[in-house]
């Protein structure tokens, strides 16, 4: 079988002496899209932030592109293809929205054209500032920026966040798309895990540190009982 993506192997790792995650083994395969749930404070964020590397694995190996990369810095992880989108999407306020999507970007299927014709809304608002965005509108184009580094994994954090249901849709549509269509790689970390269970191959459920499910998301969407266990995630009526 080919070496996936992307590998974590009995990862340990947290803040200072703050151990967060623990024994935790993830592997995403080319093309494969992982959802990860689980209740406030699990630990989802810090498990984007331990594959792109700022924060530090304690024990254990992740492995990405067959190549170790547990000790490398973010950056590295970055320019060997790694594309984070943070929650706090951190666009720059005083760019326009092209010069945001320009300022990083590096060759390959994301271009201009492909990330406009994916948020129609940032082509419409391409001369205005970052800081005349609505909160929608910044999160399409953290996500977009990131894709103009042409990444071949995607990290997103609760993309959805916050947000109004109109534009809650239309990134739906616009994650569909490049999962989907486009083929690309991603963990998207979500509260509302029916959204993410219908946009994802598979999922997993983070609890205490800790790797408490794992199945195909199709499968844990009509499993109930599995996600109401997990108190706190958010669930439209079955
Ligand atoms: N910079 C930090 N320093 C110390 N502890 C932190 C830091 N960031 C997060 N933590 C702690 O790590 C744990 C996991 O947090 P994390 O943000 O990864 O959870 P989460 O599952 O993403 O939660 P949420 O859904 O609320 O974003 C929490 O107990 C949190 O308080």
């Amino acid at each position: 079988m080919a070496e996936p993506l992307l590998e974590l192997k009995d990862v340990r790792s947290g803040y200072s002496d703050a151990v967060v995650l623990d024994n935790v083994s993830v592997s995403v395969g080319a093309g494969e899209s992982l959802a990860v749930l689980g209740r406030n404070g699990v630990g989802k964020s810090t498990l984007l932030l331990t594959i792109i590397g700022i924060v530090r694995t304690m024990r254990g190996t992740i492995r990405f592109k067959g190549q170790d990369i547990t000790r490398l810095s973010p950056d590295k992880r970055a320019l060997l293809g790694i594309g984070w989108v943070p929650q706090e999407r951190e666009i720059f306020r005083s760019l326009t929205v092209e010069e945001n999507l320009t300022v990083a970007s590096r060759p390959g299927r994301w271009n201009l054209d492909a990330v406009y014709a994916l948020f129609p809304r940032l082509k419409e608002r391409r001369g205005n500032m970052g800081d005349q965005l609505s909160g929608g509108e910044q999160q399409m184009l953290a996500i977009a920026r990131t894709l103009m580094t042409n990444p071949s994994l995607l990290l997103l954090d609760e993309p959805l966040e916050g947000l109004a249901p109109i534009i809650v849709e239309e990134l739906t549509a616009a994650i569909r798309r490049m999962a989907e269509d486009e083929g690309l790689t991603l963990i998207l970390v979500e509260q509302h895990a029916d959204v993410a269970l219908r946009l994802t191959d598979r999922a997993i459920i983070l609890e205490r540190g800790l790797v408490a499910h794992a199945a195909p998301s199709a499968e844990l969407l009509s499993d109930r009982a599995t996600l109401d266990r997990n108190v706190g995630l958010k669930l439209e009526s079955a």
